[in-house]
């Protein structure tokens, strides 16, 4: 528990900590999660392996899957099934199969038809399933979000996905701790997402690599926790493996009467509350590195770029590559320029937009849609807008602005309104850009082609997007509007006494006595769960490709089309698509290094420039480059959720940082030679033997690689620290057990069902049955 040594510690030191189930020598340490939401894209693989092992869901009461990214948004006024309503054939298997999976396995799902089901990140806070303090994972990067919470929250690709229904546990190594004050109070019309933007833009998008970034400061504690939520959401942006802001009496206000939080006012919520209230940083913890953002620095921002760290103030001009002093920055920007087609020295308030977006995990709240609402109210989009959708994030938002009367602003003005989902987020659903088509976008993402082949996004706040609607050109809020940033601003606190409750003996010790049977691992520990899993990695030689660039995203070594399988195999074909192929025609771009001979059969990637991998979790990326024939990746640094997921495929990821021996590693490369990885010895050498480079690489993955483990099956012989742990958090933190919607089953292991909570460890819950 927090507090057990005196060392000050921070927010995340605790929560950490309070999660550890092992800790082994080289630092690799096995956590408990708490919480894990299950959408369609990430899973199916996933549960494919639970089925071939032979292995079931540890706890389906901490596990809420729903799905988001392929669903149409069109009105379901007709829908009956995910059968017939998704037409789209591949979007409609990976459906279906998360359908079948949840019944198969017991879980809790919102389907299409039930109001609860939107965006993972969306649901889960406005359920009460994110809770402070908790560890909370996802197949997807943007879970960050539940960050505001005070919870470490992070994504995990599909191979920890399964890890983690197997074992309610992950293997991890700390991060490092990384702290963003952001005082002072800001501007009318500024709102949280410009907040974020303007971070990104100044720590850039590998700013918080290895970090978890504690954000914090006046202007963090005046916001709500919705707008708390954007700010995390986007920590991925940053690089951060997690975004945290300490809970208060804001967080808790949130929480009273959620359905899956304790229930407001019981001995429960308040030791709940009492928990909760010690979670953030003691004075004098350390931080591995800090920032400090002065509020008056920050004004409306949009994205001009193809990186989320591409911003400026709307009041700027489109940038030139001689603005910026780095080589591979000047490279980019032109490139980038390009790409957008866009032309040095343009103000930014004189370029046209053809489609707006309002949606997305990090701004499709409630709040979002109200804030833009007041800028569209009584007045009309822009004839040169081709088509300006809201898209809410979850169904129940959808329901809430409609009571509000805001759909009827949207429309009238002449916006579309839309069901709940990922939507042109990333466009796996039919709702895309054209070709050079440019959008007023409040999501998240302004990679090459994220919302449609050779789209152009402008990232932006709501109320920013909803203007660019109005004018039909990127524009300023403020000349629009008399700016209120009312909405951002959280409620009056109201105040909660934590009070130090007594244990509830009685209840505790009921639920103690519960465990042996409702905490029986539902894992298969009989022997099926071999840890012999992978091709062992030893020593690989073989051509390798050299690639000279910066911040290559996994949409950009995988678009999100492909995404759509429900298998680990044939992704090779699509690897780097829109840089390989021409995407208009299918035919091969000559000039694309994997085109080339000897390139074509590489095995080995040179990446001279930085942060490889970052963005979406998407284990698609490091399988797309597995069956194109290449297992490991050379390059200065790489994104968290990346570097994990080679690892789990046998594939090997070796960061070096010596410029001059990258070069001399990347020589060899272009002059076509082959280049040979000794992962024994630890040491890259050129065809003849001679040494380019000494690698580090953790202990435990080393093993695992070199004797083909598979983690799963060694996370299974912990058992029994696993269950010790699981007895202690039902007594420490009783509130985490039991959610989910699920029944606590109590007639033994293998007997756990999705059903209505006819008895819950937190009173009246809304009692529904599951949609199936
Ligand atoms: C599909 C999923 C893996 C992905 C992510 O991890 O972020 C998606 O949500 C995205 O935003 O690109
Ligand atoms: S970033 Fe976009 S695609 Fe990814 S989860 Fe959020 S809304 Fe969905």
């Amino acid at each position: 528990m927090p507090g057990a040594d005196r060392k000050p510690k921070t927010l995340y030191d605790k929560v950490f900590e309070d999660h550890i189930v092992n800790e082994q020598d080289d630092g690799t340490i096995l956590i408990y999660i708490d919480r894990h939401l299950v959408h369609e894209v990430t899973s199916p693989q996933a549960f494919e392996g639970l089925t071939n092992a032979g292995r079931k869901v540890r706890r389906p009461d901490c596990t809420l899957s729903t799905v988001d990214h392929n669903i149409p948004t069109t009105s379901r006024k007709t829908f009956k099934n995910a059968e017939t309503f998704v037409k789209e054939t591949d979007s409609r298997l990976q459906v279906m199969t998360l359908e079948e999976n949840v019944k198969k396995f017991g879980l809790t799902y919102f389907g299409m038809d039930d109001d609860r089901q939107g965006i993972v990140h969306i649901i889960g806070p406005e359920q009460g399933f994110t809770l402070p303090g908790t560890t909370v994972v996802c197949g997807d990067s943007h879970t960050s979000t539940h960050g505001a919470f005070g919870a470490l929250a992070f994504g995990i690709g599909t191979s920890e996905v399964e890890h983690v229904l197997a074992t309610q546990t992950l293997l991890t190594k700390r991060s490092k701790n990384m702290r963003i004050q952001v005082d002072g109070e800001l501007y009318p019309g500024v709102s949280s997402k410009d907040v974020v933007l303007h971070i990104i833009g100044v720590i850039g998008t590998a700013g918080g690599t290895g970090c978890v970034i504690e954000f914090c400061g006046s202007v963090i504690r005046a916001l709500s926790m919705e707008a708390r939520m954007s700010i995390c959401n986007m920590s991925i942006e940053a690089g951060a493996r997690a975004g945290m802001v300490a809970p208060d009496e804001i967080t808790f206000e949130y929480l009273k009467g959620r359905p899956l939080a304790p229930k407001y006012g019981s001995a429960e919520w308040k030791k709940a509350v009492n928990y909760w209230s010690g979670l953030r940083s003691d004075e004098g913890a350390k931080y591995d590195s800090e920032v400090f953002i002065d509020a008056k620095d920050i004004i409306p921002t949009v994205s001009w770029g193809t990186s989320p760290q591409d911003v400026l103030p709307i009041t700027g001009v489109v940038p030139s590559p001689d603005d910026f002093e780095d080589e591979v920055r000047k490279l980019s920007c032109k490139r980038a320029l390009e790409y957008m087609g866009l032309t040095s020295g343009t103000p930014l308030k004189e370029v046209p937009v053809d489609k707006v977006f309002i949606g997305s995990c990090t701004n499709a709240r409630i709040e979002d849609l109200r804030s833009a609402a007041k800028v569209v109210e009584g007045r009309k989009v822009a004839s040169n807008i081709k088509s300006a959708m809201i898209v809410p994030g979850s169904g129940l938002v959808k329901k809430q602005a409609e009571a509000e009367g805001l759909d009827k602003i949207f429309t009238d003005a002449g916006f579309e309104w839309r069901e709940a989902g990922c939507s042109m987020c990333l466009g796996m659903n039919p709702d895309i850009l054209s070709p050079r088509e440019r959008c007023a976008s409040t999501s998240n993402r302004n990679f090459e082609g994220r919302q449609g082949a050779h789209g152009r996004t402008h990232l932006m706040s709501p109320t920013m997007a909803a203007a660019a609607a109005i004018v039909g050109k990127l524009a300023d809020v403020r000349d629009l509007v008399q700016p209120d940033v009312s909405s951002q601003k959280a409620a009056a606190p109201i105040t909660i006494q934590p009070e130090i409750e007594e244990v509830d003996t009685e209840s505790d010790l009921e639920r103690i006595l519960d465990i042996p049977e409702d905490n029986e691992p539902h894992a298969n520990t009989s022997g099926t769960g071999s840890s012999a899993g992978l091709p062992k990695f030893t020593v690989l030689k073989g051509i390798a490709a050299p690639m000279d660039r910066a911040n290559i995203d996994t949409d950009a070594i995988i678009p999100k089309q492909f995404l759509k399988t429900i298998k680990r195999t044939g992704l090779g074909s699509a690897l780097f698509y829109e840089w390989r192929f021409n995407t208009e025609t299918g035919a091969e771009l000559p000039e694309f290094v994997l085109n080339k001979e000897p390139y074509r059969n590489s095995k080995i990637l040179v990446v001279t420039g930085p942060n490889f991998g970052c963005g979406s979790s998407r284990e698609h990326a490091p399988w797309a480059l597995l069956d194109f024939g290449i297992k490991v990746i050379i390059a200065p640094s790489f994104a968290d959720i990346f570097f994990n997921n080679t690892f789990k495929n046998g594939m090997l990821p070796i960061p070096i940082t010596d410029e001059a021996a990258l070069q001399k590693i990347a020589a060899e490369a272009r002059a076509g030679k082959e280049v040979e990885v000794d992962l024994p010895n630890q040491v890259i050498r050129d065809a003849a033997g001679n040494e380019l480079a000494h690698f580090e690489v953790d202990a435990f993955r080393k093993h695992c690689l070199v004797n083909g483990l598979d983690d799963i099956g060694l996370t299974l012989q912990m058992e029994d620290k696993i269950r010790s742990f699981e007895i202690k958090r039902t007594i420490d933190t009783p509130w985490l057990d039991g959610s989910g919607y699920l029944k606590r089953d109590r007639r033994g292991p293998t007997k756990v069902e999705a059903a209505p909570v006819p008895k819950t460890n937190r009173g009246d819950v809304k009692t529904e049955p599951l949609e199936w």
